[in-house]
């Protein structure tokens, strides 16, 4: 789970600036998106099957369709009925847990682009037609979804780059192995887990990515409805600081967890709703 425990809590904080029907909307979605993470990476994991994946999307279009299972699904079906939301990105982000199931590696930034769209960027596409675009906003709509994408990719990127060692532990490896073969680098050079200055140097370039993508997702944070405003950016700044830590322990992400210290995570919540107060 990428969510922390401060993130829930800007989670909660967050959404009470909200309307209570957009407040319940983003917490069905929420629900359901862990729900779904669940079936891969939960307790019960080890027993899914593709099979199991395809009776969680036929679920999703009945509740899309008005016939929720339970009433975790019947909040998200309350949603759907109530906001523009698409199918689509869920039923991707389905796709993204059967990749899981039995990809392990990554040959090119394009396809792990692809695997960071269908876990992640889906989340951005859900919860913008709940959030709501600004009425005196003057960017088009597709520019706000394209900033909430990036918003999620920045998102896995960082949690990829922060979790390499425990990937490898588990036999996985999400960076692009053409870009390590560039910089000199082999599968075994990750699991011998050595920070060396090729390894500084390729996860610099790694790490300037992901911030590109923080870069175009805060564009788009200012025309999101105020009321959502706060939330996304707190959430945005946190998380972007994960990216700091990496730096701060020298890159060595395989055997230290990059960290935000509790202060600096504080000290983010009011700066972000100091900024999300302020007018485009
Ligand atoms: C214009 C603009 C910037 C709009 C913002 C749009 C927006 C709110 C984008 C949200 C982006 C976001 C929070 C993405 C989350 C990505 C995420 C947490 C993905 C996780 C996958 C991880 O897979 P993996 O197995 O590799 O990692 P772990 O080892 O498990 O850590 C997920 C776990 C999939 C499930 C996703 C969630 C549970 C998060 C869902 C979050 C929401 C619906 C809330 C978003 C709302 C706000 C207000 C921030
Ligand atoms: N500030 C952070 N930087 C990086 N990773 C974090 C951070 N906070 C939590 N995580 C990680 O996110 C996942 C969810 O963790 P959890 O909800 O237990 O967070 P936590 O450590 O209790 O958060 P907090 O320290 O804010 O109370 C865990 O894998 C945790 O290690
Ligand atoms: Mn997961």
């Amino acid at each position: 789970m990428v969510f922390s425990f401060s993130q829930m809590f800007v989670l909660v904080a967050g959404t009470q600036l909200m309307t209570p029907e957009r407040r319940k909307a983003v917490w069905a979605i929420y629900v359901w998106c862990r729900r779904t993470d669940e079936l891969v990476d939960g307790p019960n994991s080890s027993y899914i099957t593709p099979k199991a994946l395809d009776r969680w999307e036929k679920r999703l279009e009945d509740l899309f369709e008005g016939r929720p299972y339970d009433m975790y699904d019947a909040a998200l079906s309350d949603t759907a009925s109530k906001f523009p939301i698409d199918i689509q990105p869920f039923r991707d982000m389905i796709e993204g847990m059967r990749l899981d199931l039995w990809k392990s590696r990554y040959m090119t930034f394009d396809e792990l682009y692809l695997y960071c769209y269908y876990v992640a960027g889906t989340v951005g596409l859900m919860t913008v037609p709940v959030m709501g675009i600004a009425p005196d906003s003057k960017a088009s709509a597709e520019s706000v979804y394209n900033a909430a994408l990036a918003l999620g990719i920045a998102n896995q990127l960082t949690n990829i780059l922060r979790d390499v060692g425990e990937d490898s532990r588990r036999g996985r490896i999400y960076l692009p192995l053409d870009e390590l073969a560039q910089a000199g680098l082999t599968e075994e050079d990750i699991f011998r887990g050595k920070v060396t200055d090729k390894w500084r140097r390729f996860m610099k370039g790694q790490i300037q990515r992901a911030r590109l993508f923080f870069d175009e997702a805060e564009k788009g944070v200012m025309h999101l409805d105020s009321a959502s405003r706060w939330p996304v950016l707190a959430s945005l700044w946190l998380y972007r600081q994960i990216l700091d830590a990496i730096e701060a322990n020298d890159y060595n992400n395989f055997t230290k967890r990059a960290y935000v210290g509790k202060a600096k995570k504080f000290l983010s919540l009011p700066a972000a709703y100091a900024r999300a107060a302020l007018s485009p």
